[in-house]
């Protein structure tokens, strides 16, 4: 194994109830530091008014570890906008960030990540997915423990089991199809340095906005896989950390819409080759079978990138000038 895929494992991977939540919050107030929590929302109405309230509840109204909750709100036809506002979120628009940039094709989940580091104000900032199932508040204190308690720390990723939803019931195991068949070989294969990555597409990660603002973010799917290597590349592997925050479940897409997010992630890989590679293809062929025939579906699977924030706020809208 890769040394430093040995160290994170060894030395830098913790459980959820290392950090008693009081004794962060000291460390928060000693250190004058303000926490951020970023749902990324599309068609999420089913599940984002309970995480929302949970997590207020927990974290802004028990013990004020969090300063606010922000939805950003991905282009839902749903009414995730209005049952997050209700639950106590303050709700973003996409298309309302940073409207003179206008809108990046296939902009998805990671579009609406990067649109959040210019609404939001937290030093830290967690991110959860607005489609979570049965969400433990813990999730929360659980990421900003080694943040809050160690300042070698830049970036924390969350680990959990992951259950399937099948026909038949829950399978105790089984979920994070894409982590298992793509993201871990891809890791192990190129950078694997990072191979002691359990989870590296799991949608719970926090980190330091000055790091954060430093990478450019990835369209689409691929955010959290452009995330973890520009991270480290940036900030170097010793600087992340990961934390078992106990089982995770959420709502599954179907094997298609799997198959073109690993396209998006494929692609992210191939651009942060070293060395370079090859331009690849982004058109991805899938196959429905019909009565007599098998019908062609292509998709676009391209990535395309913000650049980093930090950059943009040197930059000024022509209106603000
Ligand atoms: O255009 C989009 C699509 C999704 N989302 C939100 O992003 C989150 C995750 O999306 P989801 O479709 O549930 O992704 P998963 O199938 O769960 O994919 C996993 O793998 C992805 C690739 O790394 C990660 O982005 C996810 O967080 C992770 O849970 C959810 O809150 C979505 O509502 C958007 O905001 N905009
Ligand atoms: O994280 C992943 O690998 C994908 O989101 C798929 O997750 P699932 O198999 O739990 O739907």
């Amino acid at each position: 194994m890769h040394t430093d895929a040995a160290a994170l494992l060894a030395r830098r991977t913790g459980a959820v109830g290392d950090h008693d939540p009081a004794t962060l919050l000291a460390e928060k107030r000693r250190q004058g530091l303000t926490v951020s929590v970023v749902l990324p929302a599309r068609d999420e109405a089913d599940t984002v008014g309970t995480i929302v309230t949970t997590l207020r509840r927990a974290w802004q109204e028990e013990v004020p570890l969090v300063d606010e909750v922000v939805v950003v709100d991905s282009d839902s036809v749903d009414d995730t906008a209005a049952v997050a506002a209700a639950a106590g979120a303050r709700v973003v628009a996409v298309d309302a960030v940073l409207p003179h940039l206008g809108r990046l094709p296939g902009g998805g989940k990671g579009e609406a990540l990067w649109k959040s580091l210019a609404v939001t104000s937290g030093d830290l900032l967690v991110f959860m997915d607005a489609d979570l199932v049965d969400v433990d508040p813990g999730y929360v204190p659980g990421l900003l423990g080694p943040l809050l308690t160690d300042p070698t720390v830049g970036y924390v990723k969350g680990v959990y089991d992951r259950p399937l939803a099948t026909t038949e019931g829950l399978v105790p195991t089984g979920g994070g199809r894409v982590t298992e068949l793509l993201a871990r070989p891809l890791l192990n294969a190129l950078w694997p340095e990072l191979a002691g990555v359990i989870q590296p597409l799991g949608g719970e990660y926090a980190g330091r906005r000055h790091l954060l603002e430093q990478v450019p973010f990835v369209s689409g799917y691929g955010v959290e896989f452009g995330l973890l290597v520009d991270l480290t590349r940036l900030a170097g592997v010793q600087t992340l950390a990961q934390v078992d925050l106990g089982t995770r479940r959420h709502t599954h897409q179907g094997d298609a819409a799997l198959g073109r997010m690993a396209g998006q992630i494929l692609q992210t890989a191939l651009a942060r080759l070293p060395g370079g590679a090859p331009v690849p293809a982004t058109r991805l062929l899938q196959f429905v079978r019909t009565d007599s025939t098998v019908d062609v579906v292509g998709w676009d699977v391209g990535v395309h990138e913000r650049p980093p924030m930090a950059h943009v706020r040197r930059v000024p809208a022509e209106a603000d000038r």
